[in-house]
């Protein structure tokens, strides 16, 4: 069984127009008008039990409105949703027992009394028995050191620790399936990397399935096998972080280091039969050589050492995801061209880099 089937998901909003001045708003008083807004424009994608899925897209996306017809709070406009077998809406009591939410922005812990008694209103809520639930607390409590934070009220902790106990909460019954939205939100690089560990672990151990959006791409990098790129209401990507970076990114760049000026010309001609390859001087001493994914780095590398230049060092920059999905974003035509792109991946492999600095 799929741990979530989504077909055809199509959310709208109506939001009421504001006519201009006092004549529009007596008449907005008679009759309203109302703008639709889709927000989520007839998407499908399935995720089988045990994957680890980035959710992820610019603001306005549509991303939380997802996260939000997939866990039952939004009812959809048209389309498909099961999340562990159930439509999330309509059975609602038994669906929950299923899953875990966190919602980085807000908190399912009450803000005045304390952790463990969050935790004992969970348990309630979820049905789960007592023996159950105290070996199952224990073993969180230890795993993320919350073991003295149990009896604080939730208004005292710092970000970092409510959003660790906000994952304990929401594993308390052992769900089969975890949506996060922004986990790791506001939170230092220490807690980051504890919580980033924390859920590899649950899913390699329970076979947890996770569904995450974020906006910080080490949490992609280092969780998500997988990634569904969001815009404007639309999946424009599907598939491994790898091939996104392949066929986004415009190659890789090499810098060499020499120890006299070097000749450009000369350094071209070493590399003139390797299709799109291309050279810039730096400075007077450094040089860097662009390559398109079609061309083998050794093998371009071994023409350039092979050459005789006086090399003193040579740095190979990796092109990261902060910056292909900034590029995404960015182009303001950034959901045609990703499809046409998509369409057609090899033809951007013969594509003449392009130098920015
Ligand atoms: N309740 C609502 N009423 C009207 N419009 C809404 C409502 N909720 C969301 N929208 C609109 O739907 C679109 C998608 O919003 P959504 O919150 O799903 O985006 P997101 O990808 O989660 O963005 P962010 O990263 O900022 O959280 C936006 O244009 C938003 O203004």
């Amino acid at each position: 069984m799929l741990a979530i089937d989504v077909k055809d998901l199509r959310k709208q909003f109506s939001v009421q127009k504001n006519r201009e001045g006092l004549g529009g708003a007596l008449k907005d008083l008679f009759k309203r008008e109302y703008n639709q807004i889709t927000a989520v424009k007839d998407i499908s994608f399935q995720i089988p039990q045990g994957e680890i899925c980035g959710y992820i897209g610019e603001n306005g996306a549509g991303k939380s409105t997802t996260i939000k017809m997939l866990t039952g709070i939004l009812v959809p406009t048209s389309g498909h949703i099961r999340v562990n077998g159930f439509i999330p809406h309509k059975e609602r009591e038994k669906f929950v027992r299923g899953i875990g939410v966190v919602f980085g922005q807000r908190s399912q812990l009450w803000w005045d009394i304390g952790v463990i008694e969050s935790f004992q209103l969970l348990r309630k809520v979820y049905r789960v028995p007592e023996a159950e639930f105290k070996k199952r607390l224990d073993e969180l409590v230890e795993r993320l050191q919350l073991s003295e934070l149990l009896n604080r009220p939730v208004r005292k902790l710092s970000l970092g620790q409510r959003m660790r106990c906000e994952l304990v909460a929401s594993l308390l019954h052992n769900p089969s399936i975890l949506f996060l939205d922004e986990p790791t939100i506001g939170l230092d690089i220490m807690v980051k990397t504890e919580i980033r560990d924390f859920l590899k672990k649950i899913n390699k151990e329970q076979g947890t399935t996770i569904l995450l959006t974020t906006h910080d791409l080490q949490d992609i990098e280092a969780l998500c096998s997988r990634v569904i790129m969001l815009d404007d209401g639309r999946i424009i990507y599907d598939g491994g972080l790898d091939e996104l970076k392949s066929r986004w990114s415009k190659g890789r760049e090499i810098r060499f280091q020499f120890g006299e000026r070097p000749d450009l010309d000369a350094l071209r001609g070493l590399t003139e039969d390797l299709a799109g390859v291309a050279w810039a001087l730096d400075d007077e001493l450094t040089a860097s050589m662009w390559l398109p994914h079609a061309v083998n780095v050794s093998d371009a590398l071994a023409r350039v050492v092979g050459g005789g230049a006086d090399i003193r060092d040579i740095k190979i920059i990796e092109t990261n995801t902060d910056e292909i999905v900034r590029e995404i974003y960015q182009s303001g035509t950034a959901s045609k061209e990703a499809t046409e792109k998509l369409a057609q991946p090899s033809e951007h492999a013969d594509k003449e880099p392009v130098h920015h600095g």
